[in-house]
Order: C-alpha cells, then sequence, then structure tokens
C-alpha cells in the first residue's frame, strides 16, 4: 500500500474510535427509496449515451483539486446530472481526498441520480452512517472481511460497488453476491494508473459470467482523462466509467462531462 493510502486507513480507523459507535444513529430501515443504478445504466445504453459515474472529487494523494463545500459539491452534482451523467460519486473521506458526508447529503437531497458513497470502509459502523445509494467496498483492503461487508452493506438497503485492482481481487468479489464490480486502473502501492488494467480483468469477468450463468455490470474506475480512454476501456468490456480528475480539473464540469456522456459510438 502506498503511504498515503495507509495514512488513510489509520486515520478512519482513528476517528472511528475517537467518536465511537455511540456517535454513528443507526440507519432506520427503510431509509428511503434507493435508486436503482444498474436500470439507469440501461436507460443510458438504450439512450445512446455512454454511462459515466461523475466523481465529486476536492482532492486526491498529492493533488488539490478546489474547495468543495456542501454548496458547491450539489452545484458541481447538478451540472453533472444535466449533462447527462448516469450516476454521481461523492468522496467522503476527510483527510486526503477533503470529502466529507455533508458532501454526500446535500448531492443527494439536490439530483435525482443515483449516488455512490466513494470512500475507505473498514469498520461496520461507517454503514450506518450518512445514506447513499451505492458503497463502495474495496476488496483489496476487506480481504476475507469483503463477503460480510457486502452482505450487510445490502442488508442496509445500499447497493454495493466492489472495487478489484488485480486477479486475486477479482476472486474475492466473484465469491460474494455483489453485481457490480469496479475495476480500478490505480494501483494502490503505487498510485499510478494503467487502463490494460480494465483490459485484463474485464474479459475474465464476463468468462465467468458465461461459465456460471451469472451478470455482472462492470464499472473502469480512474485514470481516464479523454473520450478516447473511456473508448478503449468500453472496448475491453466495460458497461459504465467512473471518472473524477478530469472533471475536477476542467474549467467547465458540464462541458467536460458533456464531453464524456457524448463521447462516441462503441456498438
Ligand atoms: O480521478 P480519477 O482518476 O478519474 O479516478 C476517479 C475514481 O476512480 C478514484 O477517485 C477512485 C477509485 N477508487 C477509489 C477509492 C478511494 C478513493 C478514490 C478512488
Amino acid at each position: 500500500m502506498h503511504d498515503s493510502i495507509l495514512h488513510i486507513l489509520n486515520t478512519t480507523k482513528t476517528r472511528i474510535q475517537t467518536f465511537g459507535p455511540d456517535a454513528y444513529k443507526k440507519r432506520s430501515q427503510p431509509q428511503f427509496r434507493k435508486r436503482d443504478f444498474i436500470a439507469a445504466v440501461a436507460a443510458s445504453q438504450a439512450e445512446g449515451r455512454v454511462p459515466v459515474i461523475a466523481e465529486v472529487k476536492p482532492a486526491s494523494p498529492g493533488k488539490s483539486f478546489r474547495e468543495v463545500p456542501p454548496s458547491v459539491a450539489a452545484d458541481l452534482a447538478l451540472e453533472m446530472e444535466e449533462a447527462g451523467a448516469v450516476a454521481i460519486s461523492v468522496l467522503t473521506e476527510p483527510g486526503v481526498f477533503r470529502g466529507s458526508l455533508e458532501n454526500l447529503k446535500e448531492v443527494r437531497k439536490t439530483v435525482c441520480l443515483p449516488v455512490l458513497r466513494k470512500d475507505f470502509i473498514i469498520d461496520r459502523v461507517q454503514l450506518e452512517e450518512e445514506g447513499s445509494d451505492l458503497v463502495l467496498l474495496i476488496a483489496g483492503i476487506l480481504g476475507k472481511e469483503l463477503g460480510a461487508f457486502v452482505e450487510l452493506a445490502i442488508e442496509k438497503g445500499f447497493e454495493p460497488l466492489v472495487e478489484v485492482h488485480s486477479r486475486e481481487d477479482l476472486e474475492l468479489a466473484l465469491e460474494t453476491d455483489t453485481k457490480i464490480i469496479g475495476v480500478n486502473n490505480r494501483n494502490f502501492e503505487t498510485l499510478k494508473i494503467d487502463l490494460a488494467t480494465t483490459e485484463e480483468l474485464a474479459p475474465l469477468i464476463r468468462e465467468y459470467d458465461l461459465e456460471h450463468g451469472t451478470s455482472h455490470l462492470i464499472i473502469s474506475e480512474s485514470g481516464m482523462n479523454s473520450p478516447s480512454d473511456v473508448r478503449r476501456v468500453m472496448l475491453a468490456g466495460a458497461d459504465a466509467v467512473l471518472i473524477g480528475s478530469a472533471l475536477m480539473e476542467s474549467d467547465s464540469v458540464f462541458d467536460k462531462t458533456k464531453e464524456f456522456v457524448q463521447g462516441f459510438c462503441w456498438r
């Protein structure tokens, strides 16, 4: 693991210990009607759009994009929605990524799209926090506990998105009940991007599904800067893409999102 990721895991652990489980209000079920991400992806494809999950990301390791208080998060998400994004991802990790649960809450109140909570979930108590439609669970971090976290997430009313980066991660993911697998093109040890990660893993997921009569939605995550990057991962078998930095760095989040959404016809 890269130092910045280890730092995040440590501070997350400390935060949970400091505030203690009592600080987390139990989510009353059903908390709200979950927005159907899988249906949204199908609708987007049927309309000829590229399904883009657009990410509200104030910063990333070693890089700061912009100050994002909740009102700005909501405005950005609205621009993304109006430009045709299929869902919004909101960073809630408060240290390195400078996200917040307030941003998540404000975004979900403002847009009609499904919302993904992007964080480092390492403790069950985090699944009692602010609601979202989808929650990210990272196979490389949860390891053998992944299956139990997927079950709990489902029980709590979230749609899990299990993130993988290697064949070992993928094996763990395929043993769980997740319907959505995110292939992260960024290596958590070096933080380097390689879109070939999707080219390697997406076909393995397709093969698995054919053999087992199952069906997984594949999201290619990280490192896409242009419609041609998106084309590459879609041709490799991704159903949708997750883009943060390229949008946050642009002068117009609306225009940039639109560029990706309208990108090309891949069929
Ligand atoms: O900014 P990018 O390269 O477009 O990447 C977005 C998203 O994939 C990335 O933020 C991400 C993927 N997995 C994560 C896990 C935690 C925090 C962040 C992430």
